[in-house]
């Protein structure tokens, strides 16, 4: 336990350190939104040191990806960097994150699994290698406005009602969204509550726009809203409230 609890704890050192992160956040001198990009920037940057081989980033474009998908990706992307009045490059309001499929390689958790199965652990959303077979994804966040935007292609594979896109598998997409959200604003949270109102069905194949916004902060207590939209917004998937609760590590990884 001792030694496991040890390779996590070298895990998130990996991670820029999370101490090193919470410094960052608690400078006075700084305002709320720099203090957000600065940690997403620091996340960002330290996520690929986990893996232990250089890892893909399923949030880039594939060939699987339609015109709506790059579309939107490319109306995200752009406004990732901009050019000043002097032609100088400087950051923009957005950043894309990156997207992997294991979030730490030390991480072993999964208690019932044997050591060699556990190793093989891989994220719901990132385990099917078949390009655009699921679930097509890439998230940008906007620290200044305390909002999140997910471009999301729904593959054949996730299919409920026919022709359209299952429920569950919209609720995935609405909880990694939120619970990515949450994770920037508070660090490591669970969610506690999801609460979703399904409006109308999301045809299969198609492109959606997921949006997240921060209600309130109270406590250890993160309230976030998330809407799906088509990828013009003119028509309205679902509309959800969900409730994030911080939490320690141990708690995660080794159910303490
Ligand atoms: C550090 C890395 C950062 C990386 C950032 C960069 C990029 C981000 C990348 C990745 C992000 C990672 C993942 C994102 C992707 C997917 C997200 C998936 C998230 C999940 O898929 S996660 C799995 C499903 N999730 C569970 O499996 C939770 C099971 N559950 C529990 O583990 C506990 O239940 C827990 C911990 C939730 C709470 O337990 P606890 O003991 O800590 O707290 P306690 O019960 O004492 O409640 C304290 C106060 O919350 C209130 N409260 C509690 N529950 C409530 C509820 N449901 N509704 C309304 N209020 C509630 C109480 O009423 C009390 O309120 P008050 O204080 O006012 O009295």
């Amino acid at each position: 336990m001792a030694r496991s609890l040890g390779r996590i704890c070298k895990g998130f050192q990996c991670l820029g350190s999370l101490s090193s992160i919470q410094t960052q956040l608690r400078q006075p001198s700084t305002s709320v939104s720099v203090r957000g990009t600065t940690f997403v920037r620091t996340m960002v940057q330290a996520l690929p040191s986990l893996f232990s081989s250089k890892p893909r980033d399923f949030s880039l474009p594939n060939s699987s990806w339609g015109s709506e998908m790059m579309r939107l990706y490319e109306h995200y992307n752009s406004q990732c960097e901009v050019e000043t009045e002097g032609g100088e490059k400087q950051e923009g309001p957005w950043r894309r994150l990156p997207s992997y499929n294991r979030l730490l390689k030390y991480a072993t958790g999964g208690v019932y699994l044997s050591k060699i199965i556990q190793s093989k652990a891989r994220l719901f959303t990132r385990n099917i290698r078949d390009p655009g077979a699921a679930f097509e994804y890439v998230l940008f966040v906007n620290s200044e406005e305390q909002k999140c935007a997910c471009v999301f292609q729904a593959g054949h594979l996730l299919e409920g009602p026919p022709g359209h896109v299952h429920g569950g598998a919209i609720a995935t997409m609405i909880d990694t969204v939120t619970g990515t959200h949450a994770t920037i604003l508070s660090g490591p949270v669970m969610t506690a509550n999801l609460n979703i109102n399904y409006r109308s069905p999301i045809p299969l194949g198609s492109t959606v726009l997921l949006e997240s916004f921060l209600d309130k902060k109270e406590g250890r207590k993160t309230f976030i809203s998330c809407k799906v939209t088509s990828s013009n917004g003119s028509k309205l998937h679902t509309e959800t409230t969900a409730l994030f609760l911080s939490i320690n590590f141990s708690h995660l990884l080794l159910g303490e």
